[in-house]
């Protein structure tokens, strides 16, 4: 079935460009709900969220067709609302454009918007090859899974475009979590509306959504618990400072002092003045340039001028490593316990220590630490967070999602290159989050200014690197961020 709808009387107007209101705002979907609500409260209209959204989609959405033709997949609900609008946008600026929509509009606004668009309209899909295919299907009201022939419709509309786009989730993902069907098809461009949910950072949908962007709609700043953590400028050195005050750090070594050895580096090059390996081991890669303490690790973590200490990367699990482990716990410095150090980390040793800590587990860590400390979550967010709840530990869950959890809040990071995921990186970043420590005295900026040092520095280092080439990286890294 084809129909054209003849033009309604609502004028669509191009809106002027925006400034973000709220650039690093996370909204799960009840909070979103509840920002929507203030604003009608406040007199903003609901039409006038859609049409902010609507013509700041299809601003993008012209550049991504080039004038070639746009089809525009649109729900029920307000996310096809936003499709018509987008539609109805692209149609006054001629740029080819037609509408599938399976399901009628439902919702006030979508029936208002789609009677905005006075173009094609189809029921189905055959024969819709073009330019861009826009996923206006499903947005954060995604109730439940999507049924085979709206996927199917999904895949072919996908397949016969060049190039693909989701207003504010792709289809089928739940925007709380970011989980999604495996078949999913994968899109070029997803533009999130207000502010961006959770599904933009994490969960599986990451590896579907091609580059994210914002479209503002005007959604204040709710104050909320969830931040997109931003790379911000890092401070150089003050005028009067010297290589004590820069930031002592300690780097516990232990039975594979390698480990340790390339923590040390990365620890070094990412800002610290100065880097003391603590190990009872020799490696023949010690450099001349990094100060061995080999004294009994109470005295040596006993100096008053460490800032910092990190232990965990080639610590072991045997011999002397709980021992190491209480030590560093003991000496009531900030500290960074990564690798081995977490997987012997007990709620009794915890107990006595009132030290600012960051945890740094990977997802096998941070299950474990979940079921040592006795909590649980269905996502790795919920799990970090519960576990740095339980702890009073900041928890930086690393991976393709590395997120940062201190009690209620979250921060979350666009993920780096892939190229990240080989051994020795955490070593790395363990280094990096200790000089930041060292460096800034507070356990937040430190793990966040450590995420975007390892990850530009596996920017400037390229593919297939080694993690000592990572680690060597820390240092034009720092530089490009100063
Ligand atoms: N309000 C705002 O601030 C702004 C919101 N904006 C936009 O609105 C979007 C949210 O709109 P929304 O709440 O109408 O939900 P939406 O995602 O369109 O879906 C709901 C509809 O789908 C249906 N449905 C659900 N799952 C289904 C399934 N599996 N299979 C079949 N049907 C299913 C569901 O039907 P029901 O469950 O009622 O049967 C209902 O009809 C948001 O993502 C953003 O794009 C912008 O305009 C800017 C301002
Ligand atoms: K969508």
């Amino acid at each position: 079935m084809t129909h054209s709808k003849s033009p309604s009387s609502e004028t669509v107007t191009a809106s002027p460009p925006r400034a973000n209101s709220a650039p690093g705002q996370i909204l799960t979907t009840a909070q979103m709900r509840d920002a929507e609500a203030a604003l009608y409260e406040s007199g903003v209209e609901e039409w006038t969220l859609m049409q902010r959204a609507g013509h700041g989609a299809a601003d993008w959405i012209a550049r991504a067709s080039a004038g070639n033709l746009v089809t525009i997949l649109c729900g029920p609900g307000n996310n096809g609302g936003d499709g018509y609008v987008a539609a109805a946008a692209l149609k006054a600026r001629g740029v080819p454009v037609r509408v599938v929509a399976p399901i009628e509009p439902k919702t006030e606004q979508a029936k208002r918007a789609a009677a905005t668009f006075d173009g094609e309209v189809l029921d189905h899909a055959a024969g819709s090859h073009g330019a861009v295919f826009v996923d206006a299907l499903f947005g954060i009201g995604l109730a439940r899974p999507v049924s085979d022939d709206l996927r199917r419709l999904l895949t072919d509309l996908r397949a016969s475009h060049s190039l693909a786009v989701a207003l504010d989730v792709p289809s089928g993902v739940d925007a709380d979590t970011g989980a999604c069907p495996d078949d999913l098809p994968s899109y070029d461009l997803t533009l999130s509306f207000g502010a961006w949910k959770p599904a933009h950072f994490t969960g599986d949908a990451l590896a579907k959504l091609g580059v994210v962007r914002l479209v503002d709609i005007d959604v204040p700043d709710c104050g909320g618990n969830l931040r997109l953590s931003e790379p911000a400028r890092l401070a150089a050195p003050d005028f009067a400072t010297h290589k004590y005050r820069r930031g002592l750090v300690a780097v516990v070594g232990g039975a594979m002092p390698g480990a340790s050895l390339m923590t040390a580096r990365a620890c070094a090059l990412a800002g610290a003045g100065y880097v003391k390996w603590m190990s009872d081991h020799d490696h023949p890669g010690h450099p001349p340039d990094l100060v061995k303490d080999d004294a009994p690790l109470d005295d040596a973590l006993g100096d008053d001028r460490i800032s910092a200490i990190v232990i965990g990367p080639g610590l072991g699990r045997e011999d002397d490593a709980q021992a190491r482990l209480e030590a560093v716990l003991a000496a009531g410095k900030p500290a960074v316990l990564d690798a081995d150090a977490l997987n012997l980390l007990t709620p009794a040793l915890l107990e006595s220590c009132d030290a600012p800590i960051l945890l740094t587990p990977h997802e096998g860590e941070l299950a474990r630490l979940c079921e040592a400390f006795e909590v649980d979550g269905e996502t790795k967010r919920e799990r970090a967070s519960a576990l740095a709840k339980a702890t009073g530990c900041a928890v930086l869950a690393k991976g393709a999602d590395t997120l940062l959890a201190v009690g209620e809040d979250l921060r979350f990071f666009t993920p780096a290159t892939r190229w990240l995921s080989v051994a020795g990186s955490g070593d790395v970043l363990a280094g990096i989050a200790a000089a930041r420590l060292a460096v800034t005295g507070d356990l937040v900026q430190a793990a966040c200014e450590a995420v975007h040092l390892h990850g530009r520095a596996a920017r400037i280092v390229g593919a297939g690197f080694t993690a000592t080439m990572l680690a060597e990286a820390v240092h034009p890294a720092l530089g490009q961020m100063l």
